[in-house]
């Protein structure tokens, strides 16, 4: 059962309109361990295809190859040019929507650089234009797992992702970041300062923390006064039972819509000049004492 969430007007104009708004959803995607990884991707692309017209769609982390199904992710890699992403590739071009895949795990390709582990896989997120191409990729730089999982098997990311999308309203800088990526405060900044309004976060966040996961993002958002969409995965696979609550949080640190636990489709539209506005009108950024502190 899919439910369907709209965010109410954070900042609304007095008849309603927006003047600047950015129509986002989020697809909080809930699986277990039966579902094969193909009908999973047809079953996403199908919703993707349902939904009313926006202007970007954000998936979660891993939803294909499985947030914690890291027994597997060594033999269901794939390039990024693989299966999974020329078929959402497909679909954001059918739609004509920016289409942020979530993440896969990537395998390098033959004679690629394996990174300085040499293992050759990450965790890679892959923003996809509304003509179906690959804008920007980002290797989550945090590997979640204590010594297991993530940092035994794949690589970390070393570069940022900032990039400008053109869409109705205009163009808006977007940052990207990847679940666990959250607990790190350092990251979200320099994303803010290269410019970054709208940071897209998709996530396998268990349940067991996903009140942190709720604050942290709220913290992001308003200590760096920007848009922070996180959108989370939902069911138990592998053993894990994830946390859904996908949210969108506004530059002043409100949710501005949010999910339950369940499967879920979250649609709002952002007043981009609401980042603008919060920023003349309590500029905190422009307090900081950088030097003062060694940096
Ligand atoms: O930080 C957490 O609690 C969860 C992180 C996580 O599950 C991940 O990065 O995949």
């Amino acid at each position: 059962m899919v439910d369907c969430a709209a965010g109410s007007d954070v900042d609304a104009g007095r008849d309603g309109t927006r003047v600047n708004g950015l129509k986002v959803a989020l697809l909080q995607v809930s699986y277990g361990d039966d579902e094969p990884l193909r009908d999973r991707v047809e079953r996403v692309s199908q919703w993707v295809r349902g939904l009313e017209p926006t202007d970007l769609v954000l998936l979660p982390e891993l939803w294909a190859h499985g947030g914690f199904a890291s027994a597997s992710w060594r033999t269901t890699a794939e390039l990024v040019s693989g299966q999974t992403i020329a078929q959402m590739a497909s679909v954001a071009r059918e739609t004509g929507t920016w289409l942020h895949a979530g993440s896969v795990i990537e395998k390098a390709d033959e004679g690629a650089d394996r990174g300085s582990e040499g293992r050759g896989l990450w965790n890679t997120s892959v923003l996809l234009s509304p003509q179906g191409e690959v804008h920007k990729t980002y290797r989550k730089i945090h590997r979640f797992g204590f010594g297991d999982g993530e940092p035994r098997l794949l690589e970390a990311g070393t570069d940022l992702a900032v990039v400008d999308l053109e869409a109705n309203s205009g163009s808006v800088r977007v940052g990207m970041a990847t679940c666990y990526d959250l607990r790190f405060p350092e990251l979200f900044r320099q994303l803010g300062d290269q410019g970054v309004e709208v940071v897209l976060l998709p996530a396998a966040w268990p349940m067991p923390r996903v009140e942190h996961w709720r604050l942290l993002g709220r913290a992001r958002a308003l200590e760096n006064q920007t848009w922070v969409l996180q959108c989370n995965t939902a069911g138990t696979h592998s053993g894990v039972e994830m946390g859904g609550h996908s949210q969108i949080v506004a530059p002043t640190g409100e949710v501005l819509a949010e999910l339950g636990s369940g499967e879920g489709a979250l649609v709002a539209e952002l007043d981009l000049d609401l980042l603008k506005r919060v920023r003349a009108d309590f500029p905190v950024l422009a307090d900081r004492r950088l030097s003062t502190l060694g940096y």
